[in-house]
């Protein structure tokens, strides 16, 4: 491809991913897929321009208003050319060369807008705080208050990319092994500092098309979603449910730790990605995993379940801030219920699944939100509601013989800025086992689950 070629199909990508609700990864998969003729080094070069605009959405617009003009995907593409390229006005305008493999003509407003933004940088001091390091409107005021005088460290460490971690499955080999078979391959793999099973890599690597993943010694996950699923401490032999497990990365995590031996039922009120999770399950060879979806929170086999499980985690549906540097279209394209919606949302299925929970057993809340709406005080008023469960610090939940405990804190609160996870909260809770719960009702419908 041409360099105007490139800029023209980055223009395109931008465009569907401006116009269509859906995750901005979803979308770029299926253009490529849609393009094959496009090869490796133009696709990387495409998505490289459409993400990088996507990472610098908010100074980029601050600067296109600036100057007058409207912000489109072209004027957008124009900016970062300018400002994060170093492109002249006159080197654009001769990709802009309209026909069929370049961009159309550069309108008079696009060309002034590039003569304005000749010499300048990105960055601007008059940016008030929020653009400078891409926090949209609807979570800087929640944002500024959780950080206090951290907001600009803390959101500028989500400025980058995020880096690739795995996570090896200790039902098919161990860490070593997985470290060989990647260097084999010719894939650098460094142990993750704070998951003792998890394994990181600069920059992108194939990993999907390696034997190491289709054999399921590996597994794609953040090094702090690893973190949330071992905070379960789940052991061989236990009763375990998933809540919200979606596409089961924690699901399994979770029934590795078991050794394959005890239950795990993965929930979800989206069957489709409960299907999907099933693939995985298979080819990390586990068997204990059988998957349940749910009309709703509420769904009666919560209640005809109540009281008989050991560990229950509910990974909520949440606003995602913890993942902006993987998924940067979500700050400016939230695509699921805004905040307060969640809010609701996260308190009912947490109150619902813990019914789920048996005496001494526990109740993992968890999010990928920094956002303390979300985490913290869904928490406390929950304890609040339930005085017959009771917070149990990480330190202590952190299973035994896995090292140190990742913080010393009582909640978890993972951050790229202080350790270089994706954004991530975790809460422990006990309901005692003083025999005051009430006591389960009937015994076995283990058969209603599906099958995994
Ligand atoms: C953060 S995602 C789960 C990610 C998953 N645990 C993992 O580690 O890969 C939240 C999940 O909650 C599910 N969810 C949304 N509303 C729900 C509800 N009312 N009851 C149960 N699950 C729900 C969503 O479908 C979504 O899959």
């Amino acid at each position: 491809m041409t360099p105007a070629a490139r800029i023209e199909t980055a223009i395109q990508l931008l465009t569907e991913i401006m116009d269509t609700p859906r995750p901005a990864d979803a979308i770029a998969s299926l253009f490529f897929k849609n393009r094959r003729y496009i090869g490796a080094k133009d696709r990387a070069a495409v998505a490289g321009q459409a993400y990088g605009v996507l990472r610098r959405w908010a100074r980029l617009s601050w600067w296109i208003e600036k100057v007058g003009a409207p912000v489109t995907p072209r004027t957008l593409v124009i900016a970062d050319l300018m400002l994060s390229q170093g492109k002249t006005p006159e080197s654009i305008e001769n990709n802009f060369a309209g026909g069929r493999f370049s961009p159309p003509p550069m309108s008079d407003a696009e060309w002034k807008l590039a003569k304005a933004l000749e010499t300048r940088t990105l960055a601007h001091p008059k940016q008030p705080d929020p653009v400078k390091v891409e926090v949209p409107d609807w979570a800087a005021e929640p944002l500024q208050r959780a950080f206090g005088d951290r907001f600009l460290a803390e959101m500028g460490a989500m400025l980058g990319e995020a880096p690739l971690d795995l996570r090896v499955n200790p039902v098919k080999g161990t860490r070593e092994e997985a470290i060989a078979q990647l260097a084999a391959a010719g894939i650098e793999a460094k142990p993750t500092a704070l998951s003792p099973v998890g394994l990181r890599l600069e920059g992108r690597a194939p990993i999907m098309a390696l034997q190491a993943y289709k054999d399921g010694l590996i597994e794609i996950q953040d090094e702090g979603s690893q973190l949330v699923a071992f905070l379960t401490d789940a052991q061989p032999g236990m009763q375990v449910v998933d809540f919200c497990a979606g596409a089961g990365g924690k699901t399994l995590a979770i029934a590795a730790m078991m050794e394959n031996r005890g239950r795990v039922v993965a929930a979800d009120v989206l069957a489709g990605r409960l299907t999907r999770a099933k693939e995985r399950f298979r080819r990390a060879g586990l068997h204990n995993i059988e998957t349940r979806p749910l009309a709703n929170e509420r769904d009666p086999w919560v209640k005809r379940h109540k009281l008989r499980f050991d560990r229950v985690v509910v990974d909520a549906p949440c606003t995602g801030t913890g993942t902006w540097r993987r998924n940067p279209d979500s700050r400016w394209r939230p695509l699921g219920p805004g905040l307060s919606e969640l809010e609701g949302l996260q308190a009912s299925i947490l109150e619902s699944a813990a019914r789920l929970v048996r005496p001494g057993g526990r109740l993992v809340y968890a999010t990928c939100s920094l956002l303390p709406e979300e985490n913290e005080r869904q928490v406390e008023g929950f304890l609040a509601r339930h005085p017959d469960f009771t917070l149990l610090p990480v330190p202590e939940a952190w299973p035994a013989n896995w090292g140190a405990p990742p913080v010393k804190d009582v909640m978890l609160r993972l951050t790229p800025l202080r350790h270089d996870t994706d954004g991530f909260f975790a809460a422990v809770m006990v309901r005692k086992d003083d025999g005051s719960a009430p006591v389960a009702e009937g015994e076995g419908e283990a058969e209603e689950a599906g099958e995994a």
